[in-house]
């Protein structure tokens, strides 16, 4: 009795169903037109584009319990057992939904195929004849009804487009495509290309994708994005459209999970994608995971000494870079750490632009200040950031400038040359020249290497001077180009010293002696290195905490003492040289 009206079967009954449906709309329209009052319409076509307007596109991250293995997922709706964990789709099969009495998925089979078929095609001359009727007839009404309904400008626009839609639909050959199937195992083995392929992908992931994967193992820093199943990366490499798909399948239950990555072109390119673009996927993935889990290790030379009269042979020996230190535990103002951390990512992401301009790929930092103001800390910090090696080269330890040349081309690349205390090396060139004039090493001989041929042989290298005594250091150095950036490191300010007493009693400026301490800071001349001193004496803050004060009221003490003395004899000097009646007047001693 309430049974709805049948399913329109043949295509003329659809074309039929939807020319009334059409008509129908239209008077529905015009009536509203006519009967409904202007302001009640236009709320009523509010609601109809509020009910009819997509829905915001959302992002599922999924996060699985074990990474590499699945068990349930995470979804904005709790967490739900994935469909492919007991009964995978198959590729290409559509993520049909289960059926309530059953919980087995549906599965594509011919039957279920005949329930979704498509309306039968007309086999007899009268059925074409009568469904090209209906569809002409349709056509018209259409036709009609934009005309009347849609303004003149907005049709001709409409209609352009359009034409122009299937012009350009038709006029373009399809491109022959090839698929390359690059699958996780090759015989028995992990495939390589699989796994550059799955790191470099990460760095590929748009706005576009509505489903990624997420994880993090305890060896990983970050988190971890990985391609979801069945989403689809494009890729270009010299202007080829690459299109890298993930599929996962399970033929049946008893064999395991098979994953792999297609990767679709146009066939045409085929030699430059296995010559160039794999190779440069295989070369990007490798330096991206270096980063990511690189150990960072510190170079220093060793202390061979030849008996045969060459000196000290020092190659370059290794270890892993033990310093903790990084960005977050540096006692620094908050601006200057920034202004260190976007420089350094400027220059690793720079390598076009330096190639462009013709300049070698490398930076140099000046870092100077009094001693424990935290160079080293700064130095093993932006290693730590970069992942970058250290090469701790000590001037004193060289005695020609050949072998300062062997030992900086055999630095590696993305690595960080450090060169400590260089306002030294003057009094190690005095030194060496005393015993042979043969084998002398000189400043300008390192600055003329760096700048030369070193820094055109390597790529992403920094070179980083420190010195405690900027004054003393050789113009050469300070020269325009030389070193980019000049970092002064000064004494400890209260945000530094905030930072330490976070890091080494993990409070936050909670204490009641914070205010007293911060205070003495902004007046007294103290390092970060003597604070972190002072703060290690003991785990309760209320002993570290006075410890400083004490040592802080002291050094002030100290430090008016000497500022006091200071004055007195430079107030004697002036009054004996006002008494022999030479020397000017001057202020100069009170500047001192
Ligand atoms: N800015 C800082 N932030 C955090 N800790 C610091 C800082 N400065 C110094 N320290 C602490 O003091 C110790 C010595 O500092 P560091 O060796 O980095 O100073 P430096 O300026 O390189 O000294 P030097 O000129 O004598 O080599 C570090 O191990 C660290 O614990």
């Amino acid at each position: 009795m309430f049974a709805l009206p049948e399913m329109p079967k043949t295509p003329s009954q659809w074309f039929s169903a939807y020319a009334s449906l059409a008509g129908t709309i239209m008077l529905i329209r015009s009536m509203a037109d006519q009967l409904i009052p202007e302001q009640l319409r236009s709320y009523i076509y509010s609601i109809f584009h509020y009910l009819f307007t997509p829905l915001p596109s959302d992002l599922t991250l999924v996060i699985d319990e074990q990474c590499g293995d699945y068990i349930y997922i995470w979804e904005s709706n709790g967490w739900n057992e994935p469909s492919y964990y007991k009964n995978p789709p198959r590729v290409g099969e559509p993520n049909l939904k289960r059926d309530q009495s059953n919980s087995e998925p549906l599965l594509l089979d011919s039957a279920a195929m005949s329930k979704f078929s498509l309306p039968k095609i007309p086999s007899t001359p009268s059925e074409f004849f009568s469904a090209y009727a209906s569809l002409a007839g349709t056509m018209m009404l259409v036709r009609s009804v934009i005309d009347q309904f849609i303004p003149h400008q907005v049709r001709s626009y409409i209609y352009s487009y359009i034409y122009s839609l299937f012009q350009s639909y038709f006029s373009t050959p399809l491109p022959s495509n090839l698929t390359l199937v690059i699958d996780e195992r090759c015989e028995h083995t992990r495939n390589q290309v699989y796994d550059a392929a799955q790191t470099y992908l990460r760095t590929k992931i748009d706005p576009s994708m509505d489903r990624l994967r997420i994880g993090k193992n305890p060896q990983q820093k970050n988190l971890t994005l990985t391609v979801e199943e069945g989403q689809q990366i494009v890729d270009f490499f010299d202007n080829i459209e690459l299109k890298w798909t993930f599929v996962r399948t399970q033929p049946n239950k008893q064999s395991s999970e098979k994953r792999y990555f297609d990767l679709r072109f146009d066939k045409k390119f085929k030699d430059k994608v296995l010559d160039s673009y794999l190779p440069y996927v295989m070369a990007r993935s490798k330096e991206i995971k270096e980063k990511d889990e690189k150990i960072v290790r510190i170079y220093t030379r060793d202390s061979v000494y030849d008996e045969g009269g060459g000196g000290y042979r020092g190659e370059w020996s290794s270890m892993k870079l033990e310093h903790p230190s990084t960005f977050d535990t540096l006692a620094l103002d908050p601006e200057m750490k920034k202004m260190i951390i976007d420089d350094l990512d400027r220059f690793v992401k720079r390598k076009e632009f330096y190639k462009r301009v013709g300049k070698a790929w490398k930076r140099g930092y000046l870092l100077y200040g009094p001693p424990g103001t935290g160079k080293s800390s700064l130095i093993a910090a932006m290693a730590n950031y970069l992942k970058f090696d250290i090469f701790d080269l000590e001037l004193t330890s060289l005695d020609s400038n050949s072998r300062l040349r062997k030992l900086l081309v055999s630095t590696s690349n993305r690595s960080i040359l450090v060169i400590e205390d260089i306002d030294c090396s003057g009094t190690m060139k005095v030194r060496k020249k005393r015993y042979s004039s043969t084998s002398e090493f000189t400043l300008s001989g390192l600055l003329n290497f760096i700048d030369g041929l070193w820094s055109s042989c390597g790529d992403e290298r920094i070179i980083i001077f420190t010195t405690n005594h900027k004054d003393r250091l050789d113009p050469a150095l300070l020269r325009p180009g030389r070193m980019d950036v000049h970092i002064n490191m000064s004494y400890c300010s209260p945000h530094g010293f905030k930072i330490l007493a976070s890091n080494y009693l993990d409070i936050h400026g909670n204490h009641p002696l914070c205010g007293e301490i911060e205070g003495l800071i902004e007046k007294t001349e103290v390092t970060p290195a003597e604070v972190a001193e002072q703060l290690m004496r003991s785990d309760d803050p209320d002993i570290a905490l006075g410890g400083l004060v004490t040592f802080l009221k002291g050094k002030r003490s100290k430090d008016e003492e000497a500022s006091r003395i200071e004055l007195e004899e430079a107030t004697k000097e002036d009054s004996s040289k006002g008494a022999g009646g030479g020397g000017e007047p001057t202020s100069v001693a009170i500047n001192s």
